[in-house]
C-alpha cells in the first residue's frame, strides 16, 4: 500500500480540484465520491486518496460525522496525514462548517495544531495580513458577498475561523513565509506553545506554497484549499510524474449544466456561438409535468453523432429568480437535479463516453445518478478542472466535473473538440 495523503474535500467539485492539484505535484490520484465505508475501495493503487463529500453546507455535526468516517476510512487505507479542503473562498458560516470539521479531525488525530490557507493562485486567490483575496478585491468586495448560502462579508480569516471555533487561531505573516521553511515552521511551534489550535498562513504565490507545504509535511491535519494540497503534493518524494490515463477518442461527447454561476453562463455562450447543438431545459414545464427528459431525449437523437451537445438548465438571474419565486429554491433545485441525473444516464447508454457536468450541486446529481462512486484524476483542461475516468464498471467513460466559477470561457468547446467525428478542429484556449 502506497498511499501517503488523505484528502477530504467538502464538494465535489472542490474534490476534483484538489485531486488535481495533487496530481500536478506528481501524484497518482484517485477521487472517491460520498462517504466510503468499509467496502468502499479505492480504484487502483495511487498515493493521494480524496473522498468528497457534500458537507460545505450541511448542519455542522452531519459534516463532522461525514469527515472523521472519510478520515478513519483514510486512515485504514494508509494515509499517515490528512488534508482537510475547503472552498478558496472559505464558503462557510459562523455554525461552520471549517471550525467544527478542521477541530474534529485535530481532534481524532491527536490535538495537534493544524496549518490553514485557502490561497489557490492560479484561480486568484491569495491571503494577505490574513486577509483573503478574490482577484484584485477582497472577499468581502468579491461577488462572493452575495452568495445565497453563506454570503461572505467578512475578508479577515482569522476573524471568520475564531467565530467557527472555540479554539485560539493564530496568524503566520508574509514575511515569514518568504523567510522560508525553518521560519514558518518556528513561527507555528511558538503560536502553538502559545495555545493556538488553528494557524492561518499567508500566501502569495505557488512558490509560498511550496515553503508551507514543506513546513507542514509532519502534521497530522492540514487544511486550505487546492494550493496548499499541491504544495504539500511537492513536498512528497514521488516515483515519477502520474500516468497519463488516455481520453477516448472518436465518441459521443455532451455538456450537462445546471451551474448559473457567470462563468459557466459564458461557457454556454460561447458553445451557443460555436454554432454547435445546444438545449435549454424548461425547468418550469418539467414541474407542471410535460416530459422534459423525453423531449429531450428526441432532440438529442436528431443530432449530428460527431457533434458534441450542451443540455442546460443554466439560466441567467432574471430567469433563475423566476423560476425560484414560483417553485421555492429547494423545489427548483431538485427539479433541475431530476432532470440532469436522469438525462445523465440516458445519454451514457446511448454512447456519450466524454461528459462534462458544470456545477457542483449539479455533479452530485449526475454521479450519484450514474453510480459512479469513484474515478482517476487525468489532465487537466483549465486548472482545477480535469478529466476523470470512471472505473471499468461504470464503462469506459471520461468525466469532468467543473466548478461553476473554473474554466475559461472557451472550456465547453474545448475539452470536447477532440471526442467525435466531425469537429476536429481546436479552438484556441482563451485565458481568464
Ligand atoms: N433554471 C433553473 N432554475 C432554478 N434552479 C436552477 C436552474 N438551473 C440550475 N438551478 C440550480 O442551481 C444550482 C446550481 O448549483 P451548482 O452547485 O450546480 O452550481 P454552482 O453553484 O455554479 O457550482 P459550484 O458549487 O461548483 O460553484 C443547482 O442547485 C441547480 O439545481
Ligand atoms: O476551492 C475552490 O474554489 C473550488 O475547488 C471549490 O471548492 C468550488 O466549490
Amino acid at each position: 500500500m502506497t498511499l501517503r495523503i488523505g484528502c477530504i474535500a467538502d464538494d465535489f467539485t472542490g474534490g476534483t480540484d484538489v485531486a488535481a492539484a495533487f496530481r500536478r505535484a506528481g501524484l497518482r490520484t484517485a477521487l472517491v465520491f460520498g462517504t466510503p465505508d468499509a467496502g468502499t475501495a479505492l480504484p487502483a493503487e495511487c498515493d493521494a486518496a480524496v473522498v468528497a463529500l457534500k458537507s460545505r453546507s450541511t448542519p455542522a455535526d452531519e459534516a463532522v460525522a461525514d469527515s472523521v468516517t472519510a478520515q478513519r476510512w483514510l486512515w485504514a487505507k494508509g494515509a499517515a496525514q490528512i488534508y482537510f479542503k475547503y472552498c478558496s473562498t472559505f464558503d462557510s458560516t459562523p455554525q461552520g462548517n471549517i471550525g467544527p470539521v478542521t477541530d474534529a479531525l485535530v481532534h481524532a488525530a491527536g490535538g495537534a495544531a493544524t496549518l490553514h490557507c485557502p490561497a489557490s493562485p492560479p484561480n486568484g486567490r491569495t491571503v494577505y495580513q490574513g486577509h483573503l483575496f478574490v482577484h484584485d478585491q477582497l472577499l468581502s468586495d468579491s461577488p462572493l458577498r452575495h452568495h445565497p448560502l453563506n454570503p461572505m462579508t467578512d475578508s479577515a480569516l482569522v476573524r471568520l475561523l475564531s467565530a467557527q471555533t472555540p479554539h485560539r487561531v493564530a496568524l503566520i505573516d508574509w514575511p515569514t513565509v518568504r523567510r522560508g521553511v525553518d521560519a514558518v515552521r518556528d513561527a507555528f511551534t511558538a503560536h502553538q506553545q502559545a495555545g493556538a489550535r488553528h494557524i492561518i498562513a499567508d500566501a502569495l504565490t505557488d512558490d509560498d506554497l511550496a515553503v508551507l507545504g514543506a513546513a507542514a509535511l509532519e502534521l497530522p491535519v492540514v487544511a486550505g484549499a487546492a494550493g496548499l494540497a499541491e504544495g504539500l503534493g511537492h513536498a512528497y518524494p514521488t516515483a515519477g510524474p502520474a500516468a497519463d490515463v488516455p481520453l477516448p477518442q472518436q465518441v459521443r461527447a455532451a455538456v450537462l449544466a445546471g451551474s448559473c454561476s457567470a462563468r459557466t453562463l459564458e461557457q454556454i455562450a460561447h458553445f451557443y456561438a460555436a454554432g454547435l447543438p445546444s438545449l435549454h431545459l424548461d425547468v418550469l414545464a418539467a414541474a407542471a409535468g410535460r416530459d422534459v427528459t423525453g423531449e429531450a431525449l428526441t432532440w438529442y437523437d436528431a443530432q449530428d453523432p460527431g457533434l458534441p451537445v450542451l443540455i442546460h438548465a443554466s439560466a441567467a438571474p432574471e430567469e433563475l429568480a423566476a423560476v425560484q419565486a414560483q417553485l421555492g429554491v429547494a423545489e427548483a433545485a431538485a427539479q433541475v437535479e431530476e432532470l440532469l441525473g436522469t438525462l445523465a444516464s440516458h445519454l451514457v447508454e446511448r454512447g456519450v463516453r466524454r461528459l462534462l457536468v458544470a456545477g457542483g450541486e449539479t455533479s452530485g446529481a449526475v454521479t450519484t445518478a450514474l453510480g459512479i462512486r469513484a474515478v482517476l484524476i487525468g489532465d487537466e483542461a483549465d486548472p482545477g478542472v480535469p478529466w476523470t475516468h470512471a472505473t471499468p464498471e461504470a464503462g469506459d467513460l471520461a468525466l469532468m466535473l467543473k466548478s461553476g466559477n473554473f474554466g475559461a470561457p472557451d472550456l465547453f468547446t474545448r475539452a470536447l473538440s477532440t471526442a467525435g467525428t466531425d469537429m476536429g478542429k481546436d479552438t484556441d484556449k482563451e485565458q481568464t
